[in-house]
């Protein structure tokens, strides 16, 4: 990674990462024996870290660690743009897989971290894509990759490292899936707190991996923009829910050990540790059938008020709902969205997940309908307990009226890359 001369450490204060930067810039354009040009894109990139074109600079300047032992965008607050891109892997040997995740990292660490690409030859076609101008700021980027089962096939000699509990995703009765938008080899999940930054960073790395990946399906998301880390609110959904609100809290690093973070054993092979099992869902909403629904009714299919988030028997939005004091569902319906998801019994607290969904919007279905819903992502150390288990419980309810789940995919999110030098899936290609 330190050999990329731009790369910029993501952890560096501000003023070094500048100062690197512009060091980096500068030498891109000696590299090409353009002094002037050099100290002239010196002087814009100054200018632009100052007060990056139209966006709130304090906010693009803000970078995510790459290196650690996990990877980023898994407990990092969702930021308000998202992106999962599924890919199909086309390595030809393991050699080749290994180029590829190591091409991932180096790109991974250089974008999240933010810098300069080298200076263009106008003979040749652009190092970068562009469409964020010279200077490529880190707005909070984070790339987190994450594997399908179908990577553990006869091509690459992986079968014996499969993550215990990854499969490919099955059908659950209310699903409408798509095949042209479900699974995938390699899943990428990409947030930033702009659109472009995701998009650029998508094309970044569909450019350094031509002969390795193949786009199969992409979903973009987005939330409503934070109010600062201190207000941060929790966001709505586009059913006009708060959601989010009885996540388990991401900072509390025993929980996300016990919940999150895949462990040795428990069937589980060593490289693992560390890593997660990711699962992603498109599930569109009948918006148009919700919003002509009573409130009332609203609020008793989803177990909660929507304009405060409160329980159905609490006042404020993180008040925890004391079902087992209303076991006829006289307060919360039984079959209430969040009284199946989370009983709050002993038997079902293992099946608590880490959610980190996103909205979605993507024009009008072929019968004039709107085509937008929930572009839901959770994490969590064991599919089958998590998940799956929550899902089954979920079978039936009647948000199921209003929801209907069309692609998506299980993935397994690597473990982090903990030290510069590393790469990412290094513990399971030398497995
Ligand atoms: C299988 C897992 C889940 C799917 C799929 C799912 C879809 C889904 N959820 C909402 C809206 C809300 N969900 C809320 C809570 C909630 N949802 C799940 C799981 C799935 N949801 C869990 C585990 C929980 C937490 C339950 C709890 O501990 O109380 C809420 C309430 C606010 C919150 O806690 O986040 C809303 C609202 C939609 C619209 C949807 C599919 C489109
Ligand atoms: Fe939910």
């Amino acid at each position: 990674m330190s050999k990329c001369p731009f790369h910029l450490g993501g952890s560096a204060p501000l003023d070094t990462r500048r100062r690197a930067l512009l060091r980096g810039l500068a030498a891109g354009g000696a590299a090409l024996g353009l002094p002037s040009a050099a100290s002239a894109r010196e002087a814009r990139a100054e200018e632009l870290m100052q007060s990056p074109p139209g966006r709130d600079g304090r906010a693009a300047n803000r970078s995510i660690a790459f290196h650690g032992a996990h990877q980023p965008g898994i407990l990092n607050p969702p930021p308000a743009a998202g992106m999962v891109a599924a890919f199909d892997v086309l390595a030809t040997s393991r050699k080749e897989l290994e180029r590829l995740f190591r091409l991932l990292t180096e790109r991974a660490a250089f974008l999240m971290a933010g810098g300069t690409p080298p200076a263009e030859d106008p003979r040749f076609p652009p190092a970068d894509s562009g469409i964020l101008g010279p200077l490529i700021l880190p707005d909070a980027l984070t790339l987190t990759v994450a594997v399908g089962a179908a990577l553990f096939d006869d091509r690459y000699g992986l079968a014996a490292h499969k993550p215990r509990h990854l499969t490919r995703m099955a059908r659950f009765p209310n699903d409408a899936l798509d095949r042209d938008w479900c699974h995938g080899d390699l899943l990428l999940q990409i947030c930033a707190n702009t659109p472009a930054t995701t998009l650029h960073a998508l094309r970044d790395v569909i450019k350094a991996t031509p002969d390795l990946l193949r786009l199969r399906w992409k979903m973009e998301g987005f939330l409503p923009p934070a109010l600062g880390e201190a207000k941060r609110e929790t966001p709505r959904n586009l059913l006009g829910f708060k959601d989010g609100t009885a996540n388990p809290d991401p900072a509390d690093a025993a929980l996300m050990r016990e919940l999150v973070w895949t462990t040795p054993g428990a069937g589980e092979p060593g490289w693992a540790a560390g890593g997660s099992y990711q699962v992603v869902r498109i599930i569109r909403n009948l918006v148009e059938r919700w919003d002509r629904t009573p409130l009332r009714e609203q609020e008793r299919i989803m177990g909660r008020l929507r304009d405060s988030g409160a329980p159905l028997d609490g006042e404020h939005e993180h008040d925890e709902p004391d079902f087992a004091r209303d076991p006829e569902g006289a307060r919360t319906p039984l079959d209430a969205h969040i009284r199946l998801a989370n009983p709050r019994t002993a038997e079902t607290a293992g099946s608590r997940i880490l959610r980190r969904p996103f909205n979605y919007s993507r024009g009008i279905t072929r019968s004039g309908q709107l085509d937008m819903g929930l572009l839901f992502i959770c994490f969590q150390a064991d599919l089958e307990a998590g998940f799956i288990a929550v899902q089954r419980r979920l079978n039936g309810e009647p948000l199921e009226e209003y929801i209907k789940p069309t692609g998506g995919g299980y993935y397994f999110a690597l473990p982090g890359v903990p030290t510069e030098g590393g790469y990412l899936a290094q513990g399971l290609l030398e497995a």
